[in-house]
């Protein structure tokens, strides 16, 4: 890795003040669209489109000559050659924003040389920005039956056979930065899921994830690489280190688990 533990710590607060800002652009678009009677579907490309507007501007700006991989942008060839590329959601959880719910999230990491360097989740309806720089290991120990976060839309395949084989109690909610996140907080003690994701619904909350010293993978347990051609990266476990083992034996053991690769 190229940057040194300063640079890290500066570009994990500069993600960090961009995810803030832009939570604040989806909460007001949020009430302008309230104001004009705009709900649903169009309410969620409204908070893409503001959210993904104001991140490239600022981006632009503030971090001229560095490459961006967006969720809302047109990908191009260029990042693959950059020393330095920002993956960005704008607005994790679009389904749940437009519902009017908290549990949606922006990311934003920063990549350099091969590596994650920095990342930040916001969570705006909770006023909550975490970045990697500044987070902490989950504070309590894990109780005696896990919390798994998963989809609250699309739990994969996997979800059943996990619950079964180690009693698991399964937390739906939205957004991957907000699952994610929810182990960070010590409010579950795993996220997994298959079946289907991009490089920017993991790439912040992981960056944040593995500065708490928590256990990041595909869910075959090889790791999670970023700035790939193809961004698609269907797959991934986040939880405390010490259930990384019995967890990946419990997926390796899925029936569906075939079917990922
Ligand atoms: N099977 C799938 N294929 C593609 N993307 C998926 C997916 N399941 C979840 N995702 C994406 O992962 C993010 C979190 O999803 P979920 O809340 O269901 O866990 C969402 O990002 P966006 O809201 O940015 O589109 C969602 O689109
Ligand atoms: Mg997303």
């Amino acid at each position: 890795m190229s940057s040194t533990p300063d640079t890290a710590q500066a570009f994990a607060k500069h993600a960090a003040s961009i995810a803030r800002r832009a939570g604040v652009v989806l909460l007001e678009a949020r009430e302008d669209a309230k104001a004009q009677g705009v709900s649903g579907r169009a309410l969620g490309a409204l908070g893409d489109a503001r959210a993904q507007e104001a991140i490239a501007s600022w981006l632009a700006d503030e971090a001229p000559g560095d490459a961006v991989l967006s969720e809302e942008a047109k990908d191009t060839a260029a990042r693959l050659d950059a020393e330095r590329v920002w993956i960005i959601d704008p607005l994790d959880g679009t389904r749940e924003y437009s519902e009017g719910r908290d549990d949606w999230a922006v990311h934003v990491a920063v990549w350099e040389a091969g590596e994650l360097i920095a990342g930040a989740v916001a969570i705006p309806g909770e006023d909550l920005v975490l970045d990697s720089a500044s987070i902490t290991p989950p504070s309590a120990a894990a109780p005696e039956q896990w919390r798994m976060a998963v989809s609250r839309s699309r739990p994969p395949a996997l979800v059943e056979h996990l619950r079964d084989s180690l009693d698991l109690a399964v937390v739906p909610m939205g957004s991957a930065g907000v699952k994610v996140s929810s182990v960070i907080r010590g409010q579950a003690d795993a996220y997994v899921h298959a079946g289907g994701q991009y490089e920017w619904d993991s790439a912040a909350p992981v960056a944040v994830a593995r500065a708490a010293g928590l256990h990041t993978s595909r869910i075959d347990g090889t790791p999670l690489t970023y700035n790939r051609r193809d961004p698609y990266l269907p797959d991934l476990v986040v939880c405390r280190p010490e259930l990384a083992s019995p967890l990946l034996a419990a997926i390796a053991q899925a029936p569906s688990f075939g079917d990922h690769q």
